[in-house]
């Protein structure tokens, strides 16, 4: 696909604005043309906003004031949720509970993970599977949780239709990745950053540097600003600011190995210098655990060998949480 067949609209602080509006129903020239989009984004800094996404305004707005409300709970409210009482890494992770930048102090963040509810009986559930397994919601939650359920839900098929277009863009067919989209891993995590403490550690963030860990990540974040996005060209990091009704969409590490890093999931962090509280949800689509992650087809080049060994999605995801908790989960 020939670059300047793209017809790029950017923010000013150069990523690109990819309105995906009606790509449900699509001519498959439209796909090709989104797709191209796509993939220049992804080989770039490998982070974009995408609007005309689809989600409802209003069950955004409702998670939104849910997630606030939760937040406020007291600290023994919170703690009885703690995600420590979950195999299934489900549940409130405390302020400085997780190190996403190694050698840096921990994350200056508090989390609510939610994710599919699966009862004790499901077979995944009783093989001590990754991730599968109950949420732990606060009291009184029936509203919040049929809201959290219902984002899920149409993230999930947001996250598929974005998978077509990235199998598209790398000259794949559409359904490619059917099979890892089958059952998906999913993760919805509520994070609430405190403003930056005036005395900060040295190195102390809200979120430290970090990829993501799994296939897509779509964010969406309130207008306090904050996240940065790290730009390899130019040694820099970039402001990524809020654009109203937009996801931020990123790659995470399971592309990089896909792709043998032709397309690359990109370090951000985030510093919450608004002087506010910033409130954000990342939701992570990782693809069916048995999935195997292997080098594609097409992003070989002759000659030349996969820079990753196949790892299967759970095995991947395991290792990662592992890495960034150091003894502070009990995710089997
Ligand atoms: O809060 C944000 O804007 C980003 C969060 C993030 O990068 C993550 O949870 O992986
Ligand atoms: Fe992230």
């Amino acid at each position: 696909m020939k670059e300047q067949e793209v017809n790029k609209e950017k923010h000013e602080n150069g990523l690109p604005i990819i309105n995906i509006e009606g790509y449900a129903t699509a001519t498959p020239e439209k796909l090709l043309s989104l797709a191209k989009e796509i993939g220049h984004a992804c080989r770039d800094k490998g982070f974009f906003y995408i609007t005309g996404h689809g989600i409802d305004a209003s069950l955004i707005k409702q998670l939104t004031e849910e997630a606030k409300s939760f937040f406020n709970l007291s600290d023994a409210e919170k703690m009885r949720l703690d995600k420590k009482h979950s195999t299934a890494n489900r549940g409130y992770e405390p302020i400085r509970n997780q190190t996403l930048e190694a050698g840096a102090p921990p994350d200056f963040k508090e989390g609510l993970y939610i994710g599919i509810e699966h009862g004790d009986d499901h077979p995944m559930v009783k093989a001590g599977r990754f991730n599968y397994g109950q949420n732990q919601w606060p009291k009184n939650a029936q509203y919040f949780q049929k809201a959290a359920t219902q984002y899920i839900h149409e993230m999930t098929e947001l996250a598929k239709s974005l998978m077509s277009l990235l199998a598209l863009s790398l000259e794949l067919p559409k359904d490619y990745f059917s099979e890892f989209n089958h059952d998906p891993t999913t993760l919805l995590r509520m994070l609430h950053y405190p403003p930056q403490p005036k005395n900060p550690l040295p190195n102390e963030k809200g979120c430290g540097a970090h990829t993501d860990f799994g296939g897509l990540t779509l964010l969406l974040q309130d207008d306090n600003g904050g996240l940065q996005v790290w730009d390899r060209k130019n040694d820099a990091w970039i402001e990524a600011q809020p654009i109203e009704g937009s996801f931020i969409v990123n790659l995470g590490d399971m592309i990089s190995r896909w792709t043998n890093d032709k397309y690359n999931s990109t370090l951000h962090r985030v510093i919450n210098t608004s002087g506010k509280a910033r409130y954000s949800m990342p939701f992570f689509y990782s693809g069916n655990p048995d999935h195997i992650v292997s080098c594609l087809p097409t992003c070989l080049e002759p000659n030349s060998a996969p820079k990753y060994p196949p790892i299967s999605v759970e095995s991947h995801m395991r290792d990662m949480y592992k890495k960034t908790y150091s003894g502070n989960n009990n995710e089997k």
